[in-house]
């Protein structure tokens, strides 16, 4: 069974663990390592000089198996980091807090708001079809304790209802296909759950996009074009998800998600000292599956098929699935949070013209250009993308045989 650090995260998830009852198996030692990257990130910040440096004590797990001892250490790298002055010492409340307000604005320096840099980026929009994509947890919704109510508001409903009348748009999520739309709720979007393993949408979209590729009915009779690279991988999956949520039963606040190509393992409200026999069990189901990988998201552990593909891949896919892969005509526009967002920054990336935005409170290592901190940022930028559209009717959303 294969790591896969999709492009980690050196800053980490600000997120504290949920206090539960006593970890029954937990055998943890502390050790006074610093450990603040691993694995490796594909790209380093720095800072000015004026910013303390975080650090943050490792413990270690004292099975002696390398890969739990890694994902231990990537799980550790996401808890909130603790400033030390430069005498070595922690510094107080106030200190930690302006530390982290000094290193916040001087990561936005290298990817400034999307926001604030609004009229600029539309510069670059002038005459292209902006295709819309987003990440949902995080994004759309405040991440939330429980993963079964990370409901989106429905103000960010009809805003993003109101983007897919004029530009069409995708959401690309961890969640299983049907999960993230039963939060969503919008017939008119493509749907790329399970991390871009399950795209489905609309053959014509609201705004005459016609999408290429298998053609099917959905539910309700409405004509669909789907892409599953990973579906004979379902059985499997079934298989380890119940083998999972069978170990997890003696680690007090884990919880295991079926997303249909994708078995989430999450750790959010886990005590840390049970971390490390959270891993240990999880080694246990995938060591009998050399198919398959694993990838750390906020406060998560992913089991997926190893195969080449990611969001990155589904966005591609979408883009010339609906002729929209020219790159002189068409800007694509990508909102996440997560380390897997990365995958889709970086295929952003290499394609040249697109916008990557990093949806983040926190200074984070990203392949994104721009950043916005949190959902109800999301919601202005989108609103405002609206806005500029209505204003710039001779930009209209044309499709590839119109244009
Ligand atoms: O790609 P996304 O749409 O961002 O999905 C990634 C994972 O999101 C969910 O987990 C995250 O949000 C939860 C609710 O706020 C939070 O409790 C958890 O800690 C986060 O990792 C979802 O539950 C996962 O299945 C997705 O893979």
């Amino acid at each position: 069974m294969a790591w896969r650090s999709n492009h980690q995260a050196v800053y980490p998830d600000p997120s504290l663990p949920f206090s539960s009852p006593g970890c029954p198996s937990a055998s943890l030692s502390i050790s006074s390592t610093t450990a603040s990257s691993y694995p490796p990130s594909s790209r380093t910040l720095t800072f000015s000089k004026s910013i303390p440096i975080p650090s943050k004590k490792i413990e270690a797990c004292n099975t002696q198996n390398k890969e739990v001892l890694g994902w231990l250490d990537a799980m550790k790298a996401q808890s909130p980091p603790r400033f030390e002055s430069y005498m070595g010492g922690v510094l107080d409340p106030k200190a930690q807090e302006a530390a982290a307000v000094a290193q916040y604005s001087a990561w936005r320096e290298n990817h400034p708001s999307a926001l604030e840099m609004f009229d600029e980026l539309m510069e670059e929009a002038a005459g292209k079809q902006i295709v819309v994509f987003l990440d949902y947890d995080g994004t759309l919704s405040p991440i939330v304790e429980d993963p079964d109510r990370a409901y989106m508001s429905d103000l960010m409903r009809a805003t993003v209802k109101e983007v897919a009348t004029h530009f069409p748009t995708a959401i690309i999520s961890g969640r299983g296909r049907e999960k993230v739309y039963d939060f969503v709720q919008l017939a008119e979007l493509y749907y790329a759950g399970s991390h871009g393993m399950d795209i489905m949408g609309p053959a014509e979209g609201c705004n005459g996009f016609k999408a290429t590729g298998t053609r099917a009915k959905d539910k309700k009779g409405n004509e669909v074009v789907f892409f599953q690279p990973a579906s004979k991988f379902l059985p499997m999956m079934d298989e380890v998800c119940k083998l999972l949520e069978d170990k997890a039963q003696s680690i007090p606040g884990a919880k295991i998600e079926h997303n249909k190509y994708c078995v989430t393992i999450h750790f959010r409200r886990v005590k840390e000292e049970c971390w490390g026999p959270l891993a240990e069990q999880v080694e246990i189901v995938l060591k009998s599956y050399p198919e398959l990988q694993l990838t750390l998201g906020r406060k998560v552990l992913e089991i997926r098929p190893a195969i080449e593909w990611d969001k990155g891949k589904a966005v591609e896919f979408l883009l010339k699935s609906l002729g929209l892969e020219d790159v002189d005509d068409v800007l694509p526009v990508y909102l996440g949070d997560d380390r897997t967002d990365e995958d889709a920054f970086m295929a952003l990336n290499d394609r040249g013209k697109a916008f990557s935005i990093l949806v983040s409170t926190v200074a984070k290592s990203t392949n994104a250009l721009y950043s916005l901190r949190d959902p109800s940022e999301v919601m202005t930028f989108l609103q405002t993308l609206v806005r500029w559209r209505e204003g710039h009717p001779q930009s209209l959303c044309k499709p590839a045989d119109e244009r």
